[in-house]
């Protein structure tokens, strides 16, 4: 296979994975999104975490909320846990870096927050232990997921929500997070500015 072929192979597939996760995404999206904006009218926070690429989606997310996605609006409450290194290196260098999000959740996580876990695989230790802090202190557990959700798909309650990608291949479903998310943005502006384009 030539290189133009394969990357046209992967524009396919790409497109393939978000129209097939359409139907199973869009309802609970829509859920999410409503969540969210309770959250954040009441005064509530969001805090986000993941790994790697799911980090840059972390940060991403906070990003568009504390500054602005396509309108202007007031700024929201969200926060990136995936961004203080001397948090995150005294964590990991003191404890494990099994905690680096859960120590974090549990300092600044309020009841009527909101935790956005991201984890592809759906098994990723931190992303797991961020979660249960934040049944501890109460907070409504958004996971965006992939492969089947993993242990987090085990992990959530009743009152959580979860995103996930009917994929296999990480970057497929990370690509498709990134469309959920903004979807989560749209939404959110939606609800509070009735934008409609
Ligand atoms: O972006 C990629 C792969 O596309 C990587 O950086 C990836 O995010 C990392 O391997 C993560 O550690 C994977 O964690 P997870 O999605 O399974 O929770
Ligand atoms: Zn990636």
């Amino acid at each position: 296979m030539d290189l133009i072929e394969r990357i046209s192979q992967q524009f396919q597939d790409s497109a393939q994975t978000k129209l097939e996760a359409m139907e199973f995404l869009a309802a609970p999206l829509a859920d999410a999104v409503q969540t969210m904006v309770a959250c954040l009218v009441n005064n509530g926070k969001i805090l986000a975490c993941g790994n790697g690429g799911s980090a840059a989606d972390a940060q991403h997310f906070a990003a568009e909320l504390v500054g602005r996605f396509e309108a202007e609006r007031q700024e929201l409450a969200a926060i990136a846990l995936t961004t203080d290194s001397s948090i995150l290196t005294a964590i990991a260098n003191d404890y494990s870096y099994n905690v680096v999000f859960a120590k974090q959740v549990r300092a600044l996580g309020q009841p009527g927050d909101v935790l956005l876990a991201i984890s592809t695989s759906g098994n990723s230790a931190n992303v797991i232990e961020a979660i249960r802090a934040a049944h501890d202190n109460d907070l409504t557990v958004v996971a965006l997921t992939g492969k089947g959700g993993g242990q987090i798909g085990q992990l959530l309650r009743e009152g959580d929500i979860h995103l996930c990608v009917p994929a296999e291949r990480t970057a497929r479903i990370q690509e498709t997070h990134l469309l959920a998310i903004h979807c989560l943005c749209d939404g959110i502006d939606c609800l509070l500015l009735g934008v409609d384009e």
